[in-house]
Parts: structure tokens; C-alpha cells; sequence
């Protein structure tokens, strides 16, 4: 579980987080959904511990990550950019790598990526350099990356920008199933489509607050609105920054 409470984080002039509060649940794949400069980057660096709140804070399984950052990334993956892999390496040597990097001795590295390839279907790729790999291949290496450790927790900040359709389903598919696993996948989009095909919860932000929280259906209730889309442009005011 991922909680953030009452977070606040100014940036320069602007006031990027501004009472941020919300909780992403257990078997749960909870939208951070929000039009361009809303503040879900920022807040997703605030989980993460790369950022640090002016107040207010972020809790990874009730570790306050300002307070124990070590203790609260062991329960975290982050998705990274699957367009960096490091390309001289295999997925077997990355994946090993990370689970390293978090804490785990070279023999549990080891038996850990093993598993996770396996999971995975990235067995006949796995001890292939990452060069030349598809859009596809590219993205469950990243997956298995972040997941090899077996943190509870996920979180993504567009994770499907600048991907193709193909990909798209993939992780899509990777990302329901650790949510039936029990994970808690928290990502961010501004892509309505995604976050109505993907999410369970939506949390609408914009002007760093949350504007409105529930499941897709929820959120039509509350607006009076059959579309998604005309919801979310009711919530937040304005279609500008959100895409479609
Ligand atoms: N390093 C920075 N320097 C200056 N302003 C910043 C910086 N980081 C964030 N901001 C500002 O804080 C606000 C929130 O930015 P953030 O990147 O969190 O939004 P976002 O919702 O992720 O937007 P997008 O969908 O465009 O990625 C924006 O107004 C942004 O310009």
C-alpha cells in the first residue's frame, strides 16, 4: 500500500504539490490522471524518495520514505525508461544486477532472475544482449527489473509513452496480472483510454490537489456523465493536457 498525506512541494515559482493526499490499495491498479504540469511526476518522485516534500508525507507499507528511504525502496519497484537498458548486457545479467542493487547476495540475485524470467516468458530472449530488442522485449526486461526483488509495490510514470500498440497490450497485460498477484501498481498518464481500460481507482489531480477519487464508473456517477471523457473535462475544468 501507498499513501501519501497532505503533501506539499514548491518548486521555483511554482506550488507543484499543494495538499496532496490519496492512498493506492493492495490488488488494486490505481491512475494518478491529470492534464500536463499537474504534479504526478513530482509526486511520484516524492513515493520514490528522489524528492523530498516541503511538508506532508509518503508511506510505502507505513515506512515514511523520508524517514527510512532504504527500508521503504525494498518495498518498491520503479519502472524505468525501457528505452535505456543498458545494451551490451543480457536480461539475465541486468536483471540479476538489480536484484542485487536491492539488497539481495549474488546466489538469491541469482534464483530471483531466474524466477522472474521464467514468470515472465523471457526465456528464450534472456541470455540474448538487449541491443536490436524489440519495443516489446525492451519493456518486460524493464518490468522484470523492477519487480525482481518482489516488492509489493509498483509504481510507473507513463509507462506507455512512446510505445507502440503491440507494447502497449503487453504491459498492460504485465501490469493486471501483479495486480491479481496482489500488488499495488500506482501509474501515472494523461491518456483517458489507459487509465479507463487499466485502473480500478483514479485519482483525478490538477494544480497538485486531487480533484476527485473512485473507479471509472464512480466517476461517471458522481458527474452525471455517461462518458469518461466528459467527466474527467467536468473535473477538471478543462480538456487542455489531457490526451484522448
Ligand atoms: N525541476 C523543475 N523546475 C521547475 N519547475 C518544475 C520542475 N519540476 C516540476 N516543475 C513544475 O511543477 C509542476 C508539476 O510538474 P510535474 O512534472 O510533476 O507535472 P506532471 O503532472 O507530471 O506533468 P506531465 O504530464 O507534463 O509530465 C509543473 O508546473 C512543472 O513545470
Amino acid at each position: 500500500m501507498i499513501s501519501v498525506n497532505d503533501l506539499y512541494k514548491r518548486i521555483g515559482d511554482v506550488q507543484a504539490l499543494d495538499g496532496l493526499s490519496f492512498t493506492a490499495e493492495d490488488g488494486q491498479i490505481t491512475g494518478l490522471l491529470g492534464p500536463n504540469g499537474a504534479g504526478k511526476t513530482t509526486c511520484l518522485r516524492t513515493v520514490f524518495g528522489l524528492l523530498k516534500p516541503d511538508s506532508g508525507s509518503a508511506e510505502v507499507e507505513g515506512i515514511n520514505v523520508a524517514v527510512s528511504p532504504q527500508e521503504a525502496k525494498q518495498q518498491l519497484g520503479l519502472f524505468p525508461d525501457p528505452f535505456g537498458l543498458y545494451e551490451r548486457l543480457t536480461p539475465r545479467e541486468y536483471i540479476s544486477f538489480f536484484a542485487e542493487l536491492n539488497g539481495l547476495n549474488r546466489k538469491e540475485a541469482k534464483a530471483a532472475a531466474e524466477k522472474v524470467i521464467h514468470d515472465l516468458r523471457l526465456d528464450d530472449i534472456a541470455d540474448r544482449r538487449c541491443k536490436g530488442f524489440s519495443q516489446g522485449q525492451r519493456m518486460k526486461t524493464a518490468l522484470a527489473q523492477a519487480i525482481v526483488h518482489r516488492p509489493r509495490n509498483i509504481i510507473l510514470d507513463e509507462p506507455t509513452r512512446g510505445l507502440d500498440v503491440m507494447s502497449t497490450r503487453v504491459l498492460r497485460g504485465m501490469l493486471k496480472d501483479l495486480r491479481d498477484q496482489g500488488h499495488c501498481v500506482l501509474f501515472s498518464s494523461h491518456v483517458m483510454q489507459e487509465v479507463a481500460a487499466l485502473c480500478d481507482q483514479v485519482i483525478v489531480m490538477a494544480n497538485g490537489k486531487v480533484v476527485a477519487t473512485g473507479s471509472p464508473a464512480e466517476l461517471c456517477a458522481q458527474t452525471g456523465h455517461d462518458s469518461l471523457e466528459e467527466a474527467f473535462i467536468q473535473l477538471i475544468g478543462t480538456d487542455e493536457g489531457i490526451a484522448a
